[in-house]
């Protein structure tokens, strides 16, 4: 009897990288404010499309519609003309299906309610039960840090600690987004350093998809995994920088005195002052 041949080899090709999923996608958008007595172009054709797992930055200067953009996002202004999806749906479904979370500039918690209670809120809006809520938002302060602070007012916390109790409540019904407009742009420089580092932690963790408004360049190559640099009002983009061919993904403060941190942080300075104009 003839001994059994080897099976030939066949060559499998590796399987390719599935493509990241879209989260937002955002197609020539235009907002214009029509004020009293004169409009107000606060953003002209911005067309950008985020990742799930991205962490993107807007920067650029004030009143460039960084807050515009993100409002629209979140469904809380109407676009002039363009087209806006969130998880494949409209920023209305996307906002009644609660797919995003929104952290203010400031912590905008009520005094009067435990910082439990504060990120409760959302959850007893949703109708969830009590022992439900009380699970969710003890988990979620776990996750910012703050566990063992349930039971505090929030006048009973640092500003640091209150921003804290806000990204838990933004995240206590586990929204695929997470919208940040400067929240950390009131604090002292070394209790944001701190947050930062917190906040970069807690991403890896979830890997939920961000959008962070700062005015800070260091922040932005910080966290980011693409930076978006916008012109003046009405707000374009610029540029948009991609911080993750460079910088690993799990950073420590110390990147920042890195070569390569250094050279992204030129190129968004670059971008703003290109795009400034002097004469405002
Ligand atoms: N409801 C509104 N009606 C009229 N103008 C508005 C309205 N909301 C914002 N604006 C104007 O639109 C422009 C963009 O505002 P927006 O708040 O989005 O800018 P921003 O880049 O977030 O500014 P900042 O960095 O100062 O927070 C600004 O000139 C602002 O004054």
């Amino acid at each position: 009897m003839p001994a059994a041949q080897p099976a030939p080899l066949t060559l499998v090709p590796p399987a390719a990288e599935p493509a990241p999923r879209t989260i937002v996608d955002i197609r020539n958008l235009t907002l214009t404010y029509q004020a009293a007595d004169h409009p107000v172009y606060a953003l002209s054709d911005v067309s950008l499309s985020i990742s799930k797992g991205d962490f993107i930055s807007l920067i650029g200067p004030s009143g460039c519609g960084k807050t515009t953009l993100m409002r629209v996002v979140a469904d809380l202004e109407q676009p002039t003309s363009g087209e806006v999806t969130v998880n494949g749906m409209t920023p209305e479904q996307a906002r009644l299906k609660r797919a995003y979370g929104y952290v203010f500039q400031a912590p905008a918690l009520y005094p009067w309610r435990t910082v439990e209670r504060n990120v409760m809120l959302p959850l007893e809006i949703m109708g969830l039960p009590k022992a439900e809520r009380q699970q969710r938002a003890r988990e979620q302060l776990e996750l910012v840090g703050l566990a063992g602070f349930e039971r505090k007012f929030p006048w009973q916390l640092s500003g640091g600690m209150q921003q804290r109790v806000s990204i838990a409540r933004a995240l206590a019904f586990a929204p695929d987004l997470l919208l940040m407009d400067e929240p950390f742009g009131a604090l002292d420089e070394i209790t944001r350093d701190h947050l930062n580092l917190q906040l970069t932690r807690l991403w890896l963790s979830t890997r939920k998809t961000c959008i962070f408004v700062t005015h800070s360049i260091a922040e932005a190559v910080f966290l980011s995994t693409r930076i978006v640099v916008m012109s003046p009002r009405p707000g374009r983009i610029l540029d948009v920088i991609d911080c993750d061919r460079d910088l690993p993904r799990e950073r420590t403060l110390d990147i920042r005195e890195s070569p390569e941190f250094q050279r992204i942080a030129h190129r968004v300075r670059d971008g703003l002052m290109e795009g400034h104009s002097y004469d405002d």
